[in-house]
């Protein structure tokens, strides 16, 4: 800034005169006046400021607790520093003043003499407007139209009112290089301290660094509270850690898992993890971790096993994500995904025969207790269904429902499949080891379909699970305390097996603490009208409908002794919906279809075609009794178990043969399940 002298003061003076007060024409520039003060005169006189009048414009009270809040983090900060520097100017009739953008006064600290004169000269108050437009030529205005600091001397302000004052001006700038508002100092020019300018814009400089420390950690603290937001949203329990294994961050999900009420920051994740071949993995190896059964500490001095995910993004990663769920709700998400749920209930098991009434009241009393269930009767007759009712209406029902067959099983499978096993157990096992069925059905329902096919070595180590209620993986040492509701099924007389020394009596008393049997459809035949139509709904588009039964089908119905049960009946009517097409289908038709078949001998009505066509031409069941060499049956069976993806079930139904027939097929021809399941 240019030295003001006495001269340089007398001559503004002049020139105020003749431009300001006896508004002569301004020149376009004047070697003697600085520039900036010739353009904002010119402004002011635009503006229609009156020089001899000083106008006080202040907010009202509404407008000025806006503005005030609006401002709030600029006050709060500016206001440390104008104190600081009102230190040096009290007491000679200085005022500090900090301006928004628009001119306004947004916090003062002034000598009373000072305020006391406001009314008369320097109209300084809170709320009070000191824009060009109002006040004319003033350090305030020039510095926001500059945006640069400034000061205005004696009569180079516009109103002669302030013509004995100094008001030097420092604009303040905003995170965004915006401009903000400004630091004044206002006070009798006369009485000026030598370096306000500077001392001016030092402070502003001050309140503008500290403004932006103070908005980027605003910001920060943002950016932490969404990413704290995003990380206890998530259903998995997360900790962040440290090159050293601190933890930095985590979520509520962690210490919900945990356990644990105190804050976990800092806490090494060795007082976390019980096991310190897994901590030692995670912080030495440095390499991301998949899917690895981990036990962990919570308060209560109790380990609890989580499946644990370690995120690592490179060698020399300074953070590390562990995510880590509870192994129960993996195993939930695993029998959710892989269908390992039960549909029925006894509301959907079709039937009014007072048989089937029969066996749905001793379902719900099963469902009622806790004790193994043995489910008797011949195939197709609906074991597993009632299995799953007497699931969904037990106190498991949340639980998952897992079914094994133990018929389809190779030998040499059924213990892994059933009890897991460790890391590297034996040659082909999974890297990091496997839970087994008990373990996936833990606190829900273990189905055990075709008991009486679990091999008698097998039995003695499923009798002590049953008993002690605790697994031991394959090549694991640990027992594994599980909480497993046993309902088992088989079509063979367990008794007689019992009693030729091919299944454990132990093992048979242990299940069989209750039993239901359930009866084959020809015991129950009043029930085959509501099965056809409930089978038709299943199927059926919704469009085909079926007469009613004449006295003549229901009789031929009565006759006909359904060795396939259930099943049969409804690979009947799933065949005949695809033959039918979108008509009624009159149940003759139906019958006829039967009719081709010889009832008397008992054999699966499904053999051959409805039309007389070749079996080929049909997608649609087939009984392996039609096979007329082993070659032809082996391909059919080939077909439909690539066809259904190797789901046994599916191609049963498909094939018009019990599952378990299937199996002994599939065990017959050697053939690769697995290898199907892959198509
Ligand atoms: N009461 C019923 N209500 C509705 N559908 C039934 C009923 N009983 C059986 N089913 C149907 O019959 C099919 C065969 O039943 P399920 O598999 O339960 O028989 P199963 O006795 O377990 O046979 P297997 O001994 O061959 O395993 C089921 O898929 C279901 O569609």
């Amino acid at each position: 800034m240019e030295k003001i002298t006495q001269d340089y003061f007398d001559v503004i003076g002049t020139y105020w005169n003749k431009y300001v007060k006896e508004k002569e024409p301004l020149p376009r520039s004047l070697d003697t006046i600085r520039p900036e003060i010739l353009d904002s005169w010119r402004r002011s006189l635009e503006y229609q400021v009156s020089p001899f009048e000083m106008k006080h414009f202040i907010l009202s009270r509404q407008e000025l607790d806006y503005v005030l809040k609006e401002n709030k983090h600029l006050i709060s900060i500016a206001h440390d520093h104008m104190q600081k520097l009102y230190f040096y100017v009290k007491g000679t009739n200085f005022a500090l003043a900090l301006v928004n953008k628009d001119g306004c006064v947004i916090d003062l600290l002034a000598d009373d003499e000072l305020i006391q004169k406001k009314a008369h000269n320097t109209g300084l108050e809170l709320g009070c407007l000191r824009s060009e437009k109002i006040v004319g030529t003033s350090g305030i205005a020039i510095c926001l139209a500059l945006g640069a600091p400034y000061a205005v001397y004696g009569k180079e302000h516009f109103i002669q009112t302030h013509h004995d004052y100094i008001c030097c001006a420092a604009p303040i700038y905003g995170q965004n290089k915006e401009l903000i508002g400004c630091l004044a100092l206002i006070g009798p020019y006369k009485l000026v301290p030598a370096h306000s300018l500077g001392m001016i814009t030092a402070a502003a400089d001050g309140v503008e660094k500290e403004l932006r420390l103070k908005m980027a950690y605003e910001e920060m603290s943002e950016i932490n509270s969404k990413l704290q937001f995003t990380l206890n949203s998530l259903s998995s329990g997360i900790l962040l850690i440290n090159r050293i294994g601190r933890i930095t961050q985590y979520n509520e999900k962690a210490s919900e898992i945990l356990n644990i009420s105190y804050d976990l920051l800092n806490v090494h994740i060795n007082e976390i993890f019980s096991d310190m071949n897994t901590v030692e993995e995670i912080l030495y190896t440095k390499n991301s971790i998949y899917n690895k059964e981990a036990t962990v500490n919570n308060s209560s001095g109790n380990t609890i096993t989580v499946m644990l995910n370690v995120v690592c993004n490179s060698h020399d990663a300074t953070n590390i994500i562990l995510k880590f769920d509870r192994i129960e709700t993996v195993h939930k998400l695993v029998n959710k995904i892989g269908g390992f749920t039960a549909k029925y209930t006894f509301d959907s098991i079709i039937g009014q025969s007072s048989c089937i009434e029969g066996v749905k009241n001793m379902g719900r009393l099963a469902a009622k207790n806790d004790s193994n269930l043995l489910i008797l009767g011949e195939s197709g007759t609906g074991k597993d269904v009632l299995a799953q009712a007497v699931h969904n209406a037990s106190r498991r029902y949340e639980g998952p429902f897992i079914a094994i067959n133990c018929a389809s099983l190779p030998k040499g499978l059924i213990e892994s499949e059933l009890f897991g096993y460790e890391t590297g157990a034996f040659t082909g096992a999974n890297k990091s080891g496997n839970p087994g069925k008990f373990e996936l059905a833990d606190g829900g329902t273990l189905f055990l379909d075709e008991i009486g096919d679990m091999p008698l070595e097998l039995q003695a180590t499923l009798l002590r699970v049953l008993q002690n209620k605790e697994i031991i993986r394959i090549g694991g040492k640990k027992p594994k305390a599980v909480d497993v509701r046993i309902i088992a099924a088989t079509n063979t007389d367990l008794a007689a097996a019992v009693k030729e020394k091919l299944f454990r009596s132990d093992l048979y008393y242990r299940l069989n603490v209750l039993s239901i049997e359930m009866p084959p459809l020809r015991e129950r035949k009043e029930d085959i009208p509501l099965l056809i139509d409930y089978f038709v709904g299943l199927h059926g588009s919704g469009e085909i409908h079926i007469n009613p039964l004449t006295s003549e089908i229901r009789q031929k119905c009565n006759d006909y002794s359904w060795p396939g049960n259930v099943r049969e009946l409804e690979n009947v009517v799933e065949r005949l919906l695809i033959t039918a097409g979108n008509d009624t289908i009159p149940v003759e038709q139906l019958f006829n279809s039967l009719l081709r078949t010889d009832f008397t001998k008992n054999i699966s009505p499904l053999v051959g075609s409805f039309d007389g066509k070749p079996e080929e031409n049909l997608s649609c069941p087939q009984s392996d009794t039609s096979f007329d060499s082993p070659a032809k049956e082996y391909s059919r069976i080939v077909a439909v178990l690539r066809e259904e993806h190797g789901h046994v079930a599916s191609a049963a139904q498909r094939l018009g043969i019990p599952k378990r027939t299937l199996y002994r097929k599939i065990k017959k021809y050697n053939l690769d399940l697995e290898s199907y399941r892959k198509w």
